[in-house]
């Protein structure tokens, strides 16, 4: 399908074609369209999974989502009692309904039981235009039942596959996509995201949640040109049926509002993260793996705030901190030198102004707080915490001679993330104990950002790092040339690499960008595999 690179690189026109799509029917009922998810996929009786899943997602994402239901499972917490196939022709007949008369933006795909529903499915999307598909390649239930026989594989790899925008296989599926290739670690995932890529999908997100022996959840997204190491935290729950279906409507649900590709993965596996925290003691059924809780956001307030929903110290790998005076040297704004930083795989952003008007600071820390929630990369503030209190924005970044972490937490609050730089071991312990997320650690290096700051070379990080109770990220002269170094010595809680002038004092914020992710994603796959 070629409609999603309009996604990818035009969100904008496609809402414009939507708008004017859709105008006759607002015209006629004076209102106004939602973004619209059809979920083609199986029912779940226990409502964990499937189809029941993927309406909660898209309610909690607020999107519309409408359904056709391929097969009518009898299924508990203990496992899959009983499949019911709907026959194909009915299949085909709730396609027609839906698609022949709604708006549907973003068509995802789980349980497709048949050959003939997979044809059904694709002969459907060549009739009735939508924006992307998400094909979530169901063929094992998480309790081990089969879903879809190997007899479909062959459909799955030569014709659905190379319409869909994403395809999100889990370890399993890849490997049986793949004619059963053996999948054991982080870099066997990459090998198959590569030659799943070669089939015909867009993007693949090859999803690692069951990879022995990893502390992180570790997702691979490739997207032809770039890999991209996802992780999130391994929440320890039994209640974890219906992440699969989760993942891969979330995604839809926002590509549907219009997100870029990798924006809508990083958002949807932070959802999913957050749900399995939030639901993580919750008791449904008997069996041994239960469903978990979609609507965690409609309940704020019924259940107390976790730090680990604010802050997930993955999004340390790649800190973007801007510099304006760079900015303007190279002509850009600060919003199109940011936008084009989380482009390139920024994975957070702090906004560092030294000579503006308080006035100037906080309007810029709007207009970024914007560009970044809209690709779910936080964004925090250096020094002022007026400004990330009257921005809204994710939290601060303080040094030591400013506001002490126990001051800005209290200011703050619980929600906010909190950085601190250290340079020693007693700085770290004490930014522990007055309530900060993190630490950034350095200079590692000199540089020439920073007037008059003192290094601490490569083994001050590594004393600071081996000590320390935070995640750090290294901070201080770090560029394209030392970046591996540093991320390649693999030493304890160090998460990623700060950088100023590597991205922002150069002409190409985006290429520089791209350019260090890549170095410092190959510096962490290697040290992972010593
Ligand atoms: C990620 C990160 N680490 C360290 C610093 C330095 O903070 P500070 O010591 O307060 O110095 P200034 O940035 O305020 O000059 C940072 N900003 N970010
Ligand atoms: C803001 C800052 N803090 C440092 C510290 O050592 O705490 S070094 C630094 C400047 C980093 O800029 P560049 O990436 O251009 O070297
Ligand atoms: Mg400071």
């Amino acid at each position: 399908m070629a409609y999603g690179g309009v996604i990818l690189s035009n969100s904008l026109s496609f809402y414009q074609k939507r708008i004017v799509m859709s105008s006759r029917v607002q015209e006629k009922n004076g209102g106004a369209s939602i973004p619209h998810v059809l979920s083609v996929a199986g029912s779940d009786s226990g409502a964990g999974a499937g189809i029941q899943a993927d309406l909660k997602t898209c309610a909690a994402r607020g999107v519309y989502c409408s359904t056709v239901i391929t097969a009518v499972t009898a299924q508990n917490t203990v496992g899959v009692q009983s499949v019911h196939a709907v026959p194909e022709d009915f299949v085909a007949q709730q396609l027609k309904s839906v698609l022949s008369d709604m708006q549907v933006d973003v068509v995802k795909s789980g349980m497709l039981p048949s050959v003939g529903v997979v044809k059904v499915l694709l002969q459907s999307l060549a009739e009735f235009s939508v924006r992307a598909l998400v094909v979530d390649p169901v063929m094992v239930s998480t309790s081990g039942d089969v879903l879809a026989g190997p007899s479909i594989l062959s459909t799955f790899r030569e014709e659905l596959l190379p319409m869909a925008d994403i395809v999100t296989p889990n370890i399993k599926e890849a490997s049986a996509l793949l004619g059963g290739i053996r999948l054991e670690t982080v870099a066997d995932m990459r090998t198959a995201a590569e030659l799943l890529h070669a089939l015909g999908p867009r993007n693949v997100l090859v999803k690692g949640g069951d990879l022995p022996g990893s502390l992180d959840a570790v997702d691979i997204f490739f997207n032809g040109e770039h890999f991209y190491e996802l992780r999130s935290s391994r929440i320890k729950t039994h209640n974890t049926h219906g992440t699969g279906c989760t993942l891969a409507s979330c995604i839809a649900a926002e590509l549907a509002k219009g997100s870029p590709m990798l924006t809508a993965v990083r958002v949807a596996k932070r959802y999913v993260e957050t749900a399995l925290e939030y639901s993580k003691d919750i008791l449904i059924g008997n069996g041994i793996q239960g469903p978990f809780d979609h609507l965690l956001r409609l309940k704020s307030g019924s259940h107390s705030f976790s730090r680990k929903d604010a802050f997930n110290p993955s999004d340390l790998f790649l800190y973007a901190v801007t510099d304006s005076g760079m900015n303007k040297k190279w002509g850009r704004s600060m919003v199109d030198a940011v936008a084009e930083a989380i482009q390139g795989g920024a994975t957070i952003v702090q906004l560092r102004e030294k000579d503006v008007e308080t006035r100037d600071f906080l309007e810029t820390a709007k207009s970024c707080l914007a560009v970044c929630r809209s690709h779910g990369v936080p964004l925090l503030i250096n020094d002022r915490i007026d400004v990330a209190l009257a921005s809204d924005a994710d939290g601060v970044h303080v040094g030591q001679s400013d506001m002490p972490a126990t001051v800005a937490r209290t200011l703050l609050g619980p929600e906010k993330i909190i950085g601190v730089s250290c340079k020693t071991v007693e700085q770290a312990q004490q930014a522990w104990i007055g309530g900060a997320d993190y630490i950034g650690c350095g200079g590692v290096y000199s540089t020439n950002t920073k007037a008059n700051n003192p290094t601490i070379g490569l083994d001050g990080l590594k004393t600071v790092c081996s000590a320390s109770k935070l995640p750090v990220v290294a901070i201080g002269g770090i560029n394209a040339s030392n970046a591996g170094t540093v991320m390649g010595m693999g030493v304890p809680n160090l998460k990623g690499v700060a950088v100023v002038s590597a991205l922002f004092d150069r002409e190409n914020v985006l290429a520089e960008t791209k350019k260090l992710h890549a170095l410092l994603m190959e510096a962490s796959s290697s040290t992972k595999m010593q």
